[in-house]
């Protein structure tokens, strides 16, 4: 595509324009530029893009976007000026690639809690009931036949659009996909049209970089905005928030009258039953919150006009995400779990149903750039429930583990719980697995299927909860 017809596209505040080269592709990343490429020059909240100009234009692009006022001009090289850089980078990556969502039913699902799981339950009914449908998010991009990875929840918008491309051409016609707030704010997802906009529910977590809760909701709205229907949670306040602003949101609850409310709760073994509208369905799942995540599901299979008991066959067979309450086999017949928790809301849901009558150790640790109030939490909430907290090392990030801990442990005293801090989070997973008796419950929480611990702000050392575990159990 020529540099014209992008102009035609943006608005930019001026232009420099030196080739008539074809352009194929754009980035704000100058490692990923190629031949006849755009740069955009990303002012970030780490590094200046700008530095990278010349790096970019040695990779091969032809023509540089940049908001910086001292750019040297280079003979040859088109150079445009915006005042938006992520707009100017999402407008041209859509326009390159010609609009893959457009053809495409794409359902967004944000919330604090709960974002994998229900993508994946939706994805799973969906695939189930015979429309086909792509799966994108923290754990990678699922395409049925093959898969991508995905560097964060919500792709960058170049990678959202590479992921839809690929998802087009195996006939997909369906994508849901991860809307983390980051990602909303950063215009990770501009241009996307969803058909709907699931918003699960809003608690406290990342206010390094919200500031406040009314951020981090407005944030969270940027979906439910761009979707043509929204699902909201009713039992959560601020889900009664988005229903007041979006006055036809499809509801589902537990506790309110909504659209799909879950009914006559019982626990079946490790599962759940329940009933939605009269109709019985049965989920292998063992944390209450999945009722919650499975209703979104049901809420959007129904509203494409499945019938909810063709709804409630297809979920039977939904046996959880990774690392979502897993329970990971071995010899000593203790309930060895591999959860994502990291928030203190998931902490509280994951506690508040486990059997009282056997000792939980949960090992944990708390990300560097989550606040004092959060780690302070997650320490209060284990040990109002009895749980022994093993602290350990979750990503430091900029912080560091000493600090983290101390926070953690406040918590923990301030309710009399019990715990130790231990660094090195192999000897803490194996402290608590040979702590456990029989029947005991051990939690792993917060790394899930990350394969990375973050040291030194973002870098990245490797590290596999379930390898970690697996020589541990071998070790025992
Ligand atoms: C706050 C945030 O989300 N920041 C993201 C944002 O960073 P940024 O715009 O500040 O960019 P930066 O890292 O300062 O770098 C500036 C620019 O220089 C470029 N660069 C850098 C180095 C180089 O050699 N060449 C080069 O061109 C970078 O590509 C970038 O465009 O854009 C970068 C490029 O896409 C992301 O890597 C970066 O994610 C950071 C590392 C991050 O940790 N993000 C997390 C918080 C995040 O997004 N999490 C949510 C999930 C949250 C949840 O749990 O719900 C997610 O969607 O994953
Ligand atoms: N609806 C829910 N309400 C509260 N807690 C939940 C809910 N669903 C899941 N959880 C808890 O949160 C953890 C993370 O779940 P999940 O990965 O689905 O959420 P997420 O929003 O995608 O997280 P992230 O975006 O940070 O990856 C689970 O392991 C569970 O402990």
């Amino acid at each position: 595509m020529k540099i014209e017809k992008i102009l035609k596209e943006i608005s930019y505040i001026s232009k420099n324009i030196q080739n008539d080269k074809e352009i194929i592709g754009i980035s704000s990343d100058s490692r990923q530029i190629k031949e006849n490429y755009i740069f955009l020059a990303n002012k970030g909240y780490e590094f200046d893009g700008h530095k990278y100009i010349d790096s970019a234009i040695k990779n091969g692009a032809n023509t540089i976007i940049y908001t910086n006022d001292d750019i040297n001009f280079e003979s040859g090289i088109n150079y445009i000026k915006v005042k938006d850089q992520r707009l100017a980078l999402a407008k041209i990556s859509n326009l390159l690639s010609n609009y893959p969502s457009k053809s495409m039913r794409m359902i967004g699902v944000t919330g604090t809690n709960g974002k994998t799981t229900t993508a994946n339950l939706i994805a799973f009914v969906l695939n189930k009931l015979g429309s086909p449908c792509a799966n994108i998010g923290t754990d990678g991009a699922d395409l049925i036949n093959k898969t991508m990875p995905t560097e964060h929840t919500t792709p960058e918008i170049t990678d959202l659009n590479e992921i839809l491309i690929k998802a087009k051409k195996e006939n997909i016609k369906n994508a849901v996909m991860e809307t983390s707030s980051h990602g909303l704010y950063l215009k990770r997802n501009y241009g996307i049209d969803y058909e709907y906009g699931v918003f699960t529910n809003l608690s406290m977590e990342h206010m390094d970089f919200h500031k406040t809760m009314d951020n981090y909701f407005k944030a969270k709205m940027i979906l439910l905005n761009n979707s043509k229907k929204q699902v909201v949670n009713l039992d959560d306040d601020y889900g009664k928030r988005a229903k007041e602003i979006f006055k036809d949101a499809l509801t589902i609850s537990i506790n309110e009258d909504s659209k799909y409310r879950a009914k006559n709760i019982k626990r079946v073994d490790l599962g759940l039953e329940f009933t939605v509208n009269g109709v019985k369905f049965h989920l292998n799942r063992f944390g209450q919150y999945d009722i919650y995540n499975s209703l979104c599901a049901i809420a959007i299979a129904n509203d494409l006009g499945y019938k909810l008991e063709e709804i409630s066959k297809a979920l039977e067979d939904f046996t959880g995400v990774k690392s979502r309450f897993e329970f990971i086999e071995n010899k000593l017949g203790i309930n060895i779990v591999v959860d994502f928790a990291h928030t203190p809301e998931a902490f509280e849901n994951l506690f508040k149903d486990l059997p009282k009558d056997k000792k939980i150790y949960a090992v944990y640790g708390i990300n560097g750039d989550r606040t004092y109030d959060i780690r302070k939490a997650v320490g209060k909430i284990s040990a109002k429930y009895g749980v022994f907290s093993v602290i350990t090392t979750d990503d430091p990030k900029f912080d560091t583990f000493e600090n983290i801990s101390q926070q953690i442990k406040e918590g923990v005293d301030e309710n009399k719980g019990e715990c130790i801090i231990i660094k090195d989070r192999k000897e803490a997973i194996k402290y608590g697995i040979s702590h456990a008796k029989k029947g005991d419950f051990v939690f792993m929480l917060g790394k899930g299927e990350e394969k990375f611990l973050k040291f030194n702000g973002n870098i990245k050392t490797y590290y596999s909860e379930r390898e970690t575990i697996r020589e541990v159990l071998e070790e025992l």
